[in-house]
């Protein structure tokens, strides 16, 4: 099976969970939009439920789907966000961000009664880093920004490249107005003493540590669905 049936093999699994009437999160990256086309599939079919994006690519797709949107002001707290993750380990730590929607998508994730991940069992790992650490920073300073973000790596036992994420020759501006920083650190000792050196610092907005925020995950592999819960 190719990883992408995968991945809507685990959306399936956490379309399950979705009860009618909920107030849901929806994620964003390749794993969400399978979510969220099989979750349109069933608002189709007349199931009802209201839905808060996490990125303006979300948002046009789960509006094409005919599920019905709300916003955070309007509906500030929600029964379940679903989301893809770049990376997690066995205690449903999470890197994410690759898709640049880490900030609306850590907002989203806070204001929800549980967190589920989506993903092909291939992110699973044991120790987080070897996927790039995307952290979200103001525009303003962005280079003494960059020099406080390798301190903070340092003091938390890890090191690497930290390069500004570049599309079509021109630094990537995110949903928020925002630069991201990818830090490639191979491995992170330590995620929580990484995450607090970070969410110190005053132009990072926000990090892609997800941590004590999952409740449960759904793997895809090819021998069936493994569901971690924390
Ligand atoms: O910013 C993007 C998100 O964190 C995604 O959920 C993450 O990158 C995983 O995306 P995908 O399901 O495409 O691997």
């Amino acid at each position: 099976m190719n990883v992408d049936a995968l991945k809507r093999e685990a959306a399936a699994a956490a379309l399950e969970l979705v009860e009618p009437g909920m107030r849901l999160g929806l994620g964003t990256g390749s794993t969400a939009a399978h979510f969220v086309d099989l979750l349109g599939q069933k608002v189709r079919a007349g199931f009802d439920v209201v839905g808060i994006p996490t990125s303006e690519a979300t948002h046009v797709q789960a509006e094409k789907a005919g599920i019905r949107l709300t916003t955070l002001d309007e509906t500030p707290e929600l029964d379940l966000t679903v989301d893809g993750a770049d990376e997690l380990d066995s205690r449903l730590r999470l890197i994410k961000g690759g898709g640049a929607a880490l900030l609306r998508e850590k907002i989203v994730a806070n204001a929800s009664t549980r967190m589920v991940v989506i993903a092909d069992a291939a992110k699973k790992v044991d120790v987080l880093g070897a996927f790039p650490l995307p952290i979200e920073v103001v525009p303003f300073g962005l280079e003494s920004t960059r020099r406080c973000i390798v301190k903070a790596m340092i003091a938390a036992g890890c090191d690497g490249a930290v390069t500004l994420r570049l599309k079509d020759g021109h630094a990537l501006v995110t949903d928020g107005g925002h630069f991201i920083l990818d830090a490639a650190l191979g491995r992170i000792p330590d995620p929580e003493a990484l995450a607090l050196g970070l969410s110190a610092i005053p132009g990072v907005v926000e990090h892609g540590l997800f941590l004590g925020l999952a409740s449960d995950a759904f793997l895809a592999g090819p021998s069936g669905i493994e569901r971690i819960s924390r």
